[in-house]
């Protein structure tokens, strides 16, 4: 479980974090939703210490990762898979390289153990065989994959993706979806995942919390979010006029 706890954070005079507190658990897809520059991002870059919290805390199955020290956050960072915008593959390595590098970083594994480590994740994507690709071969959706694949390499416990459906289409969108959920599910990962994404908050989203204007507005399942009266949800989830005819029929 991912804890935060009255988390700011302010660039300059712009205060885009005021005071976040949340849950995240195991097994659980955890979605961060809210209107562009809500800071969804920003929330998560705070979670995994990419950016500094101005204040407030975060624990990782209850150790504080905001007092450790770079050494001593290793450990913790070891166990953390992450999936960015637009993949983030390194486009002079092929797939495997990719996958392996975590563990190049980070194991003492032999070649044949990082061999196979790689094969197994390439086959849970569905990506079986394609090893000797380089990024510019592949599809969006296979480049998704591909990240997804190198993000569970480590067979992390906490899981981190942040807009896993831009550039997909609606169907691949689905796809990647799916695979996030079954990953989250089987290993009983710490998955969260920031998103615009409306199929993906109604699809996978056992647990959504709702930034607007730096502050967690609401919290909930994708079940409570068809029958909320937060007025601000549902101008943002049901903009448009197809989904807000969707949630009459709910
Ligand atoms: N490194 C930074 N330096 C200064 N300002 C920043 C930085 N990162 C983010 N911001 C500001 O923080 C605010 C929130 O940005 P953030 O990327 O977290 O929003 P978001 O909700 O993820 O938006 P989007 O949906 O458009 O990706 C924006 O006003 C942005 O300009």
């Amino acid at each position: 479980m991912i804890e935060v706890k009255d988390i700011h954070k302010t660039f300059g005079d712009n205060e885009v974090l005021k005071g976040i507190s949340a849950k995240f658990e195991a097994g659980k897809n955890n979605l961060i939703i809210g209107g562009s520059g809500s800071g969804k991002t920003t929330l998560l870059k705070c979670i995994v210490g990419l950016h500094k919290p101005t204040k407030g805390e975060v624990f990782f199955s209850g150790q504080n990762f905001s007092e450790l020290s770079f050494e001593e956050r290793v450990p913790i960072r070891t166990e953390i898979g992450m999936l960015f915008q637009n993949s983030a593959l390194f486009d002079s390595m092929t797939v495997e390289e990719n996958i392996i590098f975590p563990l190049n970083l980070f194991t003492n594994q032999s070649k044949s153990e990082k061999l196979d480590r790689a094969n197994f994740c390439l086959e849970r994507v569905n990506l079986k065989g394609k090893n000797k690709l380089y990024p510019a071969e592949l599809s969006g959706g296979m480049k998704k994959r591909v990240g997804i694949a190198r993000a569970i390499s480590m067979q992390p416990k906490y899981l981190f993706v942040d807009e896993p459906n831009s550039g997909l289409d609606p169907k691949t969108s689905i796809l990647i979806d799916e695979l996030i959920n079954e990953l989250t599910d089987e290993y009983n990962i710490t998955t969260v995942v920031v998103t615009h994404d409306m199929n993906s908050v109604m699809g996978i989203g056992e647990h959504i919390v709702f930034l607007h204007q730096g502050q967690k507005w609401w919290e909930g399942s994708n079940k409570e979010i068809a029958h909320t009266d937060n007025k601000e949800l549902n101008d943002f989830v049901f903009a448009s006029k197809f989904m807000q005819a969707a949630k009459e029929k709910l």
